[in-house]
């Protein structure tokens, strides 16, 4: 993996993000670097989701600052912010493909809003896209109603690169996957990280997906970054919330599935 620490490609600084009473986000600070993997794990409604539709202007923050590739997104332009948001490409929980619209023409929906390109490549990108994910070219003419939970996946990820990005969001991209899929699906996106270079920030419940792809694990607590670190090094930390995640028994039957090979990707976590 090449970290260059000096150069986050995103980099959030004292996030505030409140729903009337209920205070989420207390001051969260994160950065990510270019061509890492990283984990986002947190119990359940501390937040991750919104940490992610905040940085994607989803949601709107009370207080702080976000940059992608060193700008910060609240002194941008329209033009200047259009051009920051194909930089990043993004894979919500259930795909939230269109399900009028064929593949071929979701993963075209991107290029018609951001490019200006003939339909003609725009059938050789989607084609390229298909690919790249490893679907069937014959899954480019199909309605998502045709395709299996995997085939889903993947063609949302699909059209999550149809622009070329350098930053992907991913939201519990395992998912509703079955183990086979689940580490499918690890194995496809270690392979587009290593091989594209892309920074990859995934929203995950799955413990073998971090213990199979991850670089660092980023652990949100009390509206803030517990800790961010290689999974080792998160696995000690003196947390109880971490302890029952970390050192229960499906976390062990994930290293060991990991140690076997046995369903997992046969990828290493680099300290
Ligand atoms: N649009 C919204 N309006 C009001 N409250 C919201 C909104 N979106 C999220 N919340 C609240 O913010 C908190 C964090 O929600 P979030 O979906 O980010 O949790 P999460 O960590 O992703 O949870 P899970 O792991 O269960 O998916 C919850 O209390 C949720 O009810």
């Amino acid at each position: 993996m090449a970290v260059e620490p000096k150069n986050p490609v995103l980099s959030v600084r004292d996030i505030h993000v409140s729903f009337g009473p209920n205070h989420v986000l207390k001051g969260l600070d994160l950065d990510a670097y270019r061509g890492e993997i990283i984990g986002f794990v947190g119990g359940s409604g501390t937040g991750k989701s919104v940490l992610m539709r905040t940085i994607l202007g989803l949601c709107q923050k009370q207080a702080g600052t976000i940059k992608l590739f060193g700008l910060d997104y609240d002194q941008l332009d329209d033009e200047q912010r259009s051009a920051t948001d194909r930089r990043t490409g993004v894979l919500f929980q259930h795909g939230a493909l269109f399900s009028a619209l064929t593949v071929k023409e979701n993963i075209q929906m991107p290029m018609r809003e951001y490019l200006s390109l003939s339909q003609t490549l725009m059938d050789e990108l989607a084609a390229m896209k298909l690919s790249l994910v490893g679907l069937p070219m014959d899954a480019t003419d199909k309605y998502p109603s045709e395709l299996s939970g995997g085939m889903i996946k993947r063609a949302s990820l699909a059209r999550a690169l149809a622009l070329d990005p350098e930053l992907l969001f991913l939201d519990e991209p395992t998912s509703g996957l079955d183990p086979i899929g689940a580490a499918e699906f690890d194995e496809l996106t270690v392979s587009l990280s290593r091989t594209l270079g892309l920074t990859v920030f995934m929203v995950t419940h799955d413990l073998g997906s971090l213990h199979a792809i991850c670089d660092r694990i980023a652990v949100l607590k009390d509206g803030k970054v517990l800790a961010i670190d290689t999974l080792e090094r998160i696995e000690k930390l003196d947390d109880p919330w971490v302890r029952s995640y970390f050192g229960g028994q499906r976390a062990i039957s994930a290293q060991h599935a990991l140690r076997t090979g046995s369903g997992m990707v046969n990828a290493r976590i680099e300290g």
